[in-house]
């Protein structure tokens, strides 16, 4: 019944606001960019904006994440119509996972066909340093291992199958193009693909639980993504993530660094020039399939 009612919501409130949306703006969007944080600032570079607070947005949760502004924007990139969230929902926040993933049901049924999904992480591998760019491989969604998954409950079969496969969901393609694009910024030297991990939060983590990440092969943690993937991937969408390494995950009891919030933004202003030259290159550059018949609607 918890999960009947649950579902229900979920599925009503995203047509909800996809049609609110649609009746204040005009753009179509087939590609939507979700900021990370200190990352906002990809939302610059679009043309011709139509901007909405969340808190305008009927059915839209709000962000409280310093580094999150909680703003919608539509525009041009590179002759692509584009939707960008500047601010994202995490657990921690308290937020349900239907809830931290809400939008992205409603770009499905806005008509976007590719996902670009963007984080500030931990480097666990040796050779990401901080202000260097991981174009994501793969992910291990720790919290979907346990359970804690957004597609939990009754499957909603308008928007995807009971039982996805995650298998290939960073679309290779993408991938290869960015670091096509990468050599040609001259930035290749700060790029590598690798395997991100979302964790719970809102703690960064304890030396054990750095090493026990670096054993099982994570190359970069954080606490997002994950679920936004997993439902982009259960509707159709194509995928394409970044995370930006803001920091190393202290694994020795000798070190004495230690990461926090501010430091994370900091190394996002830093770097904000570069990231927003790649996605606009890789946005300009790749193929839009048309592929998303919004059958979901
Ligand atoms: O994943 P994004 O939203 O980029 O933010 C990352 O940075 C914050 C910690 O500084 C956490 O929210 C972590 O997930
Ligand atoms: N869990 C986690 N999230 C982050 N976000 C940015 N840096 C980190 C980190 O070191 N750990």
């Amino acid at each position: 019944m918890f999960w009947e009612i649950f579902d229900f919501l979920s599925s009503k409130c995203s047509t909800k606001t996809a049609d609110w949306l649609m009746s204040q703006t005009k753009h179509r969007p087939q590609v939507a960019i979700i900021c990370g944080s200190g990352l906002g600032m990809l939302a610059d570079t679009l043309k011709c904006q139509d901007s909405f607070a969340y808190s305008d947005i009927p059915g839209f949760p709000q962000s409280t994440v310093q580094g999150h502004a909680g703003r919608l924007v539509f525009g041009e990139l590179k002759g692509k119509s584009c939707v960008c969230m500047q601010g994202r929902f995490h657990m921690y926040e308290g937020h349900s996972l239907l809830k931290t993933t809400f939008p992205v049901r409603v770009f499905k049924l806005l008509g976007v066909e590719t996902l670009f999904v963007t984080n500030a992480a931990g480097s666990l591998a040796d050779c990401l340093q901080p202000g260097d760019i991981m174009i994501i491989k793969d992910h291990v969604n720790f919290p979907g291992l346990v359970g804690l998954n957004p597609l939990c409950g009754p499957n909603d079969d308008k928007f995807g199958p009971r039982f996805p496969a995650m298998s290939g969901c960073y679309d290779k393609n993408l991938r290869c193009l960015a670091m096509e694009i990468a050599k040609q910024l001259g930035v290749a030297g700060l790029m590598q693909e690798g395997v991100y991990a979302m964790v719970g939060g809102p703690n960064f983590e304890t030396i054990a639980e750095a090493r026990l990440l670096h054993r099982l092969g994570v190359d970069a943690v954080g606490m997002s993504t994950a679920p936004e993937v997993v439902v982009a991937t259960h509707c159709g969408l194509r995928v394409f993530g970044l995370s930006l390494i803001t920091n190393k995950v202290v694994k020795s009891y000798e070190d004495s660094d230690s990461v926090n919030h501010e430091g994370v933004l900091e190394v996002g202003r830093l770097r904000s020039h570069t990231v927003q030259q790649l996605v606009t290159e890789l946005i300009g550059r790749m193929e839009i399939n048309n592929n998303n018949t919004n059958n979901a609607a």
